[in-house]
């Protein structure tokens, strides 16, 4: 499924407890996409655009195929279309296209905690498969929740209660952050669990499927260049750094209740890091590449306070940068909320290939580029002769699926690296109460 011209891939977790198996597994017929918090900034800047794509490249058919749109905002369809239309019209996207596929869309308003507008759903939904003639079996409906985690139960429940297919399969997509720490996980997973059979269930982390995360078992397991560097006596750290130019724009709602651990370290960068840190899978297999990533994860060791170092970004530069408004005067952002928006965090992996080895996992909102990306930092080579002042080999890995070089190999020199830590200062300036203990000050904030 493309994400804004990129790939999507859903993980499905291998049951944890035995289940019957979805007993209608038609694949074919018509089919409802439901996009639950249609409104938002996810399902205009990934869901809908990358609908479109599958329906560009012929895998949803205007014959079978019916979205609808579900949130609480009042809107018409046309009001939705047009929001999402600029979305859509990117790259040789042409403008006929785009109508057609605007045409798919129906929109339904009503509450995430009363059955209301479930009902009126649910209707809409059949009257399509009416429509559609759909014989008995051969109607599908897919639930996609583009919701904050906080309403997945209270929205699971309504499915549950008023949208289920009565003769064909239901499925739902759950996005991330999938609670907000063990506790909450756990209970969320047998909220829903209670409600629907594991094989429906399917949870997303859209990195999984950027094209150079895909690459990275190809570039690890595939290539006998790296295979014997890749462990704890060449590297000297990796770094795995997600940064936006952009603020939370409206999504502070969503955002103070979870800040940027739990936005983008907790799921994005440790599934880039358990690709980047695992042993070879017994193969391709989603369970094995499963098993190996929950081995990196139990070996990560308690993070220390003193590797961690945490921001927000304010509005004090506004005037001299003229673009950024401070985290706190988002509307929906409380006065004197503490979430952090910029996050820098040592993990150490105890183990064989790891120990000693620091992985710099770093996201922050409002900075000043936007790029996702590796960096693989080789040790120096044993008695150099080119006087390289720190070490100069690396491999950057960028995921941004825009950028076509996927992979660059530094010689001394590493520009980059000083203008970067430049414009990270700056940052750091902005920020409040930002602490840096001086040891860590060029691991946590240069790139
Ligand atoms: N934005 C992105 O690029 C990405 C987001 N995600 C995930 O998608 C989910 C939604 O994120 P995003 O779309 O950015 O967030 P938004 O803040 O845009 O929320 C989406 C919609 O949910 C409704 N909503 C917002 N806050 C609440 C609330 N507290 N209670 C009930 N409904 C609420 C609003 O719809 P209304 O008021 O109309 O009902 C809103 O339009 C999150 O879990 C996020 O992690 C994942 C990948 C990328
Ligand atoms: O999951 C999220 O990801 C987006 C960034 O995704 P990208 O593919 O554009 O790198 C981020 O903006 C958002 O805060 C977060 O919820």
């Amino acid at each position: 499924m493309g994400s804004g011209g990129g790939q999507w891939i859903v993980e499905k977790r291998s049951s944890f407890r035995s289940e019957p198996l979805e007993v209608n597994v038609s694949e074919t017929g018509c089919l409802s996409i439901v996009v639950l918090g249609a409104s938002g900034d996810l399902a205009k800047k990934k869901t809908f655009p990358a609908l479109f794509n599958l329906y560009r490249q012929g895998f949803l058919q205007s014959n079978e195929v019916h979205i609808f749109g579900y949130a609480r905002t009042k809107i018409s369809d046309d009001d939705l279309r047009n929001r999402i239309r600029s979305y859509l019209e990117k790259g040789s996207a042409k403008s006929e296209e785009v109508s057609e596929f605007l045409q798919l869309i129906k929109y339904v308003s009503g509450s995430y905690d009363t059955e209301g507008g479930f009902r009126m759903l649910d209707k809409e939904i059949s009257l399509h498969e009416e429509f559609r003639n759909s014989t008995e079996g051969s109607s599908r409906r897919l639930f996609y929740l583009a919701l904050p985690p906080s309403v997945y139960p209270v929205v699971c429940r309504m499915i549950k209660l008023c949208c289920m297919n009565k003769c064909g399969w239901t499925r739902i997509v759950v996005e991330k952050p999938f609670g907000k720490d063990l506790d909450s996980a756990e209970k969320l997973s047998n909220q829903i669990g209670e409600l629907f059979e594991e094989p429906q269930l399917y949870r997303i982390d859209h990195y999984l499927g950027k094209e150079l995360v895909q690459n990275l078992l190809v570039l690890r397991f595939a290539n006998r260049f790296f295979l014997p560097l890749w462990n704890r006596d060449n590297i000297d750290n990796v770094q795995i750094v997600f940064r936006e130019d952009f603020g939370t724009e409206g999504r502070g709602g969503y955002f103070d209740e979870y800040g940027i651990i739990r936005d983008i370290i907790q799921n994005h960068l440790l599934q880039v890091l358990c690709l980047v840190a695992m042993e070879k899978p017994v193969s391709l297999k989603p369970e094995h590449i499963r098993d190996e990533k929950v081995k990196v994860l139990q070996s990560v060791m308690p993070i220390k306070d003193e590797e961690v170092v945490l921001g927000q970004y304010n509005g004090d530069e506004e005037v001299v940068l003229g673009q950024y408004h401070g985290y706190r005067d988002d509307s929906k952002v409380p006065d004197h909320s503490n979430t952090p928006t910029f996050a820098s965090i040592i993990l150490r992996i105890h183990n064989e290939r790891w120990e000693g080895v620091p992985f710099i996992l770093k996201a922050g909102k409002a900075l000043s580029s936007k790029k996702a990306d590796i960096r693989v930092q080789f040790k120096d080579v044993p008695g150099d002769i080119f006087n390289c002042m720190s070490s100069n080999h690396a491999i950057r890995i960028l995921l941004d699926h825009s950028i076509r070089k996927s992979m660059s190999v530094k010689q001394p020199g590493l520009e980059m690296s000083t203008v970067q830590s430049e414009l990270d200062l700056s940052y750091k300036q902005r920020y409040h109460g930002v602490t840096i203990p001086d040891a860590y000050e060029r691991l946590l904030l240069d790139t």
